[in-house]
């Protein structure tokens, strides 16, 4: 039975192994209702194996990892959690246009039933969200690597999602398409939606973000609530970056 104080996503100790490797190493952390957590780190710090962990594609080996306040082994309404994968092929090789590719997203939503119009404009509404409108009819091959990935997050908004799990949403994402997805974050914030989402740099995304987790080797490293809040040369940044003077050092660059 869900509980309303319990928080949307709660990782109490969570460990979770890959190929016989542990990967998270007891990490605890919460989203709050309406809450944006960002999660950053290292490369192969275990940023995707917690988010996939969230959306119950990882499973726990030790500790409690609970989805509105139900353990995510035992969770299955589904239709409340919006999930962008790290950058994929949307189509899979299958010319599907950006309207279908959507679309499917509402399946979730649907079940079995036919479409009705709450869902056309469900679909219609998503796609206009990520700027893409005048492309609803067109191949998704035939766009960029930036309105590819809108693409993805259009899908996962069509389940009208109450929580947004986002795998790196602004890799390789150009700096005009970066700001339409803060656009469309902020609307879906706004609307009572909660959010975790990695990132390497937070960008345009930087003034929704209420707390930034950095991961190392598996484990929580430091929490810093707003982020945005804090002088540059203090934001969380990448934790390669401090071994890399070279670098960039501040978050708000541009990742391209
Ligand atoms: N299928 C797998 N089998 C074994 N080990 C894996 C597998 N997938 C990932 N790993 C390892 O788990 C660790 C964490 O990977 P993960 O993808 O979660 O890191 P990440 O922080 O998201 O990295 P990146 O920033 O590069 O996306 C890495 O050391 C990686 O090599």
């Amino acid at each position: 039975m869900e509980r309303e104080a319990e928080p949307v996503i709660g990782l109490d100790e969570v460990s979770a192994e890959l190929g016989g490797r542990p990967v998270l190493r007891g990490v605890s952390l919460t989203v709050g209702r309406g809450e944006v957590v960002a999660l950053l780190g290292a490369n192969g710090s275990g940023k995707s194996t917690a988010v996939r962990a969230v959306v119950g594609q990882v499973p726990v080996t030790e500790g409690r990892l609970t989805l509105f306040g139900t353990p995510v082994r035992r969770f299955s309404d589904w239709s409340r959690v919006g999930y962008v994968p790290q950058r994929s092929t949307a189509a899979g090789g299958v010319p599907a246009t950006v309207r279908e590719v959507v679309a499917a997203g509402r399946l979730a939503r649907r079940r079995l039933r036919p479409m009705r119009r709450a869902d056309r404009e469900a679909i219609d509404l998503a796609i206009e969200r990520v700027g893409l409108a005048e492309r609803a009819g067109e191949p998704v091959d035939a766009l960029s690597g930036g309105q590819h990935q809108r693409v993805l997050i259009a899908r996962a908004l069509t389940v009208e999602p109450e929580l947004l799990v986002m795998d790196e949403p602004l890799a390789g994402v150009d700096l005009d398409s970066q700001r339409v997805l803060a656009e469309t974050l902020r609307s879906q914030v706004e609307g009572g939606a909660s959010v975790l989402l990695v990132l390497h740099e937070l960008g345009p995304l930087a003034p929704l973000i209420d707390r930034a987790v950095v991961l190392g080797h598996g484990r929580v490293e430091r929490t810093v609530d707003s982020p945005s809040r804090l002088p540059e040369d203090s934001h969380p940044c990448h934790p390669a970056d401090a071994l890399e003077p070279s670098a960039e050092p501040s978050l708000q660059t541009g990742i391209l």
